[in-house]
């Protein structure tokens, strides 16, 4: 038997249907979005912001984010006008603002990888020394929202790095600047705020514009345009991932109230259009109830259009005949956010393989995770979390090897070498290693 849809447009699937994994796969690929027309246009602002810098940044600006700029000027905010939009807060969202921004600081203090090192028998010294990038270019989205936490999960772990300079882009469509955003780049320390975005502000950032410093990595989520962009300029400049529409999959054992696991999937349906909101459970009745309850709070919210557009195109509940079929889908789907509502998360994590973020019990809601828990939000999505993580500190760090030889050391190795050079006709290698030889 093939579920059907139910009013809210969101599509009902089971693991029993002989069209489940067809069903699924079309559900799941977001890739395809990329199609060739939005490449081009990319291929196209990349180009031009190539050759022409400032004049095309702003030109595409003008274009899409609806913008009048006459030049660059117009669009860089001043330490000054970052610190004023900090001071103009309401005194409940700067303390927010603070407390999220201590909280993130705090996990991420955590994830500092430290240089290490190891010395041989005859006195060789081998390691690694860890160091932060000069510059990075973090992109905070602003097309559909605006996103001052996304402010906060970049610059922070860049800070705790130790980067020396970190620039920010942002898109102001209509030129409507956001405060709590402005606020939160002063927080978190941002040396300097360009408002531009899409592939023209990855653009600017990988190449330079006179205006707009070359970074050595971009980092941040972003749409279509946006991800497109930076798998573009990678190679030219680092990326870290390639983030795109939220997503979030939520398992429940039936034992959690309909309408909270109805607003759980809303929170990441009202990013935008192509974000993806997917429920499985094994039990019929408590679908059936989810089911109602989405139909019932959907005209509750303030962006229900854009939470119906998500979940008809993109959002399921799924029936699954077992908790094994559960963890089975949750390693096939890979998703950007999991969460557990089940009775006993711990016992299902070590069977968790593949997520981002793994958000643990009923009360855990993946919004606490987006906003203030302290672990960052900028996660794989698309199924990327098979094989990339977090944001984190280690974004912002490189390594390099250290070797540093002993005479007897590089005696020893000079003759294991000379071998396999002279095995690869290096000969010049071969007579380099063999020079340190003691006879
Ligand atoms: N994974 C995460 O951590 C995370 C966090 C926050 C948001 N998000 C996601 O990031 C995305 C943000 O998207 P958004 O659109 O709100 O903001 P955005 O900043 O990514 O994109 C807006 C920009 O896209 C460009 N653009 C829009 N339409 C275009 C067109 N037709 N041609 C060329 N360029 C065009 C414009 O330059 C505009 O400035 C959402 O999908 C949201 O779910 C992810
Ligand atoms: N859910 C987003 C990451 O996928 C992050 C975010 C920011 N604000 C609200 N949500
Ligand atoms: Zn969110």
């Amino acid at each position: 038997m093939t579920e059907t849809t139910a009013p809210s447009g969101i599509a009902r699937l089971a693991t029993a249907e002989a069209s489940f994994e067809d069903r699924l796969s079309t559900l799941l690929a977001w890739e395809g979005v990329s199609d060739a027309a939005v490449q081009h246009r990319v291929d196209e602002i990349i180009a031009a912001v190539k050759a022409r810098g400032d004049d095309a940044l702003v030109e595409a600006s003008n274009r899409f984010d609806r913008l009048s700029a006459t030049g660059m000027a117009e669009l860089t905010l001043s330490a000054e006008r970052l610190r004023q939009a900090y001071d103009g807060l309401p005194a409940e969202q700067r303390e927010a603002l603070a407390q999220a921004a201590e909280r993130i600081r705090v996990y991420h203090e955590r994830q500092k990888p430290e240089s290490w090192h190891y010395t041989e028998a005859d006195g060789s010294v081998l390691g690694q020394q860890v160091m932060p990038l000069d510059r990075a270019g973090i992109y905070v989205p602003g097309g559909k929202a605006a996103y001052p936490s996304s402010v906060l999960m970049n610059a922070i772990p860049a800070h705790v790095a130790g980067v020396r300079e970190i620039i920010m882009v942002v898109p102001t469509p209509d030129g409507v600047l956001n405060e709590l955003v402005l606020a939160a780049a002063h927080l978190a320390g941002v040396d300097r705020v360009f408002t531009v975005g899409g592939a023209q502000a990855v653009a600017a950032l990988a190449y330079g514009t006179e205006t707009v410093p070359r970074v050595d990595k971009i980092v941040g989520p972003g749409n279509i345009y946006v991800a497109t962009a930076k798998r573009a300029v990678f190679g030219q400049v680092g990326i870290d991932m390639i983030a795109g529409p939220s997503e979030i999959l939520v398992v429940s054992d039936g034992g959690t109230d309909p309408e909270w696991l109805a607003m759980d999937l809303f929170s990441q349906a009202e990013h935008d259009e192509d974000a993806q909101s997917i429920l499985v459970s094994w039990d019929a009745e408590h679908l059936d109830a989810v089911a109602a309850a989405i139909d019932r709070l959907l005209p509750t919210l303030e962006r229900e259009e854009i939470v119906r557009a998500s979940l008809s195109r993109r959002g399921a509940l799924i029936r699954c005949a077992s908790r094994e079929e559960a963890v089975a889908l949750i390693n096939r789907i890979a998703p950007e956010h999991l969460e557990l509502s089940v009775a006993n998360p711990e016992g299902w994590l070590p069977e968790i393989r593949h997520a981002g973020a793994i958000f643990m019990g009923r009360y855990t809601a993946e919004a606490l995770g987006d906003y203030c828990a302290g672990p960052n939000h900028v996660l794989p999505t698309s199924g990327t979390a098979r094989f990339s993580s977090p944001l984190g500190v280690y974004d912002f760090q490189k390594r390099s090897s250290i070797i540093h030889c002993s005479a007897e050391g590089a005696s020893r190795l000079g003759r294991v070498a000379s071998v396999l050079a002279r095995g690869e006709s290096l000969t010049a290698h071969a007579r380099s290693a063999e020079y340190r030889i003691k006879e």
